[in-house]
């Protein structure tokens, strides 16, 4: 229970799986700090970030506190596998209907912690500036800003921006990398959803990244020297790095997991928010098999706005594949839920064929696994820049400007066994392996992250 004169936190996440996501490790990470967290989503989205969490218990946190907010029902019309653009164009509905019909709960909720609390600290996903924007009303509130994608895509964004006016781009450290454009990243409806988060200028405390200053300092710090106003605080990982054992071992694919030897399984996952056709589903497989590497390859539709109503499209694979690779022991298709941090956390999993959404990318290096890099839409591209050329722990399956052609399954078959089964791959992985090492020191006493969320806690906490 809350006590009067206490600080309390409130997340507002955006109605999408890696944002919720993330939002919600975090919340389990403040409230471990003995600070009340509310977390307020729409009914069905918030059973949709309990059930999908992995390594920890939400139901164990006395002090995490759920609001499921009734809001008109959700739309959710089905991703189309064959737009022009891979971004999910149809998950924009969803993500209106939240932010609009959210607020006034909010705010209901915001005025009835109020007079009790020392301080309510808002902490919203950047994409629902808009719903938070009553704040202002509520005397002791004030509003943090959390990003959930990497400093890296967010530096270059700000540096295009700037460029324009001052070439900040030639100066920075930016330079001599290889930078994808936007082109086939976002919808217009996306820019234009986006444009209503930020229209409103809000004042607010500060800026939250599920980063660390181990892989992102430089970009940080461009994010630091052009938002120089407000506070940053890069406090990630936000995942759990080591697992809860009651999350363990609840998926066949994880038994399977345990009769493979060490490093020797490539796991293959879009994450949530990609339609692939089937032409390319076949080339998938194909190729996998091809590879004669073992695999768990996650195959599922993209989420829905409301994933629990609505028929899901079961994609075809060729003929007599997903048998055959079972009964040979070659591998397992998961069409349902996979427990992803806990099968990249499995010493039998040697390598990740991602599309570089951030929080596989996090996933990935704190559990030391290299990847190729197969990025669909949104800041994606970018990421697979950060993965492959600056942190050098992931190969590129195709550039970003051959995105609508068909990645054929010889060229998966070679980046798989790349990945895999060569010298360069080896290289990769002991880089990442090292990586993850770093990256949970960050997290440990006297670690820069560790530092970090300290300082934000000692911020939020403050006496005046
Ligand atoms: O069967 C599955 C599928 C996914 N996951 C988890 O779901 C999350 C997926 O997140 P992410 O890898 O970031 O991919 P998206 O779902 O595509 O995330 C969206 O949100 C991210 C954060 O803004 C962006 O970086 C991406 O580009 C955007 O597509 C991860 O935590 C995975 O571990 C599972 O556990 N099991």
């Amino acid at each position: 229970m809350t006590q009067d004169g206490q600080v309390v936190v409130v997340m507002v996440p955006l109605a999408a799986q890696g944002h919720l996501n993330q939002l919600l490790h975090l919340s389990r990470l403040i409230s471990a700090r003995n600070i009340p967290v509310h977390y307020i989503g729409a009914t069905n989205h918030n059973r949709q970030a309990k059930l999908r969490i992995h390594g920890w218990d939400p139901s164990a946190l006395a002090n995490l506190h759920f609001h499921d907010f009734s809001i008109p029902p959700i739309p959710c019309p089905p991703p189309d596998p064959a737009a022009e653009t891979k971004f999910p164009a149809h998950l924009i509905p969803s993500f209106q209907t939240a932010a609009i019909h959210l607020r006034g709960p909010l705010e209901n909720l915001l005025h009835s912690l109020s007079p009790h609390a020392r301080r309510i600290v808002v902490i919203h996903d950047s994409l629902m500036a808009s719903t938070v924007e009553d704040i202002d009303s509520i005397p002791n509130a004030e509003s943090y800003n959390f990003h959930s994608v990497s400093a890296f895509a967010m530096a270059i964004y700000e540096l295009e921006q700037e460029d324009q006016q001052t070439k900040g781009m030639e100066t920075s450290i930016i330079k001599d990398l290889d930078i994808p454009s936007l082109d086939g990243c976002f919808t217009q409806e996306f820019w234009e959803f986006v444009e209503l988060q930020f229209g409103v200028p809000r004042k607010f405390s500060g800026n939250l990244y599920n980063t660390c200053k181990t892989i992102e300092e430089p970009y940080l710090e461009i994010l630091q020297r052009i938002n120089h106003e407000t506070k940053h605080w890069a406090i990630g990982p936000f995942n759990p790095l080591e697992l809860s054992s009651s999350s363990h071992n609840i998926h066949p694919c994880l038994e399977w997991l345990d009769q493979q030897e060490a490093n020797s399984v490539v796991y293959v996952s879009f994450g949530t928010t990609t339609a692939l056709e089937d032409e390319q589903i076949a080339e998938i497989a194909r190729g996998l098999e091809r590879s004669e590497q073992k695999f768990i390859w996650v195959l599922r539709d993209a989420d829905k706005g409301d994933i629990f109503n609505g028929e899901v499209r079961k994609s075809e694979l060729p003929e007599g594949f997903e048998k055959r690779v079972k009964t040979e022991g070659k591998g397992l298709v998961v069409r349902d839920w996979a427990p992803q941090l806990a099968i990249l956390s499995h010493g039998s999993t040697g390598g990740f064929v991602s599309h570089c959404g951030w929080n596989s990318c996090m996933e990935a290096i704190t559990m030391g696994v290299p990847m190729v890099a197969w990025p669909m839409h949104s800041d994606q591209p970018r990421n697979s820049v950060l993965m492959t050329e600056v942190l050098r722990v992931g190969l590129l399956i195709r550039e970003w400007s051959q995105r609508d052609k068909l990645v054929m399954a010889t060229t998966i078959e070679n980046a798989v066994r790349k990945l895999m089964a060569s010298e360069e791959g080896h290289g990769m992985r002991k880089t990442v392996e090292e990586l993850a090492v770093v990256m949970r020191q960050s997290v440990e006493e006297n670690g820069v992250s560790r530092e970090e969320f300290d300082s934000f806690i000692s911020h939020i906490t403050r006496d005046v």
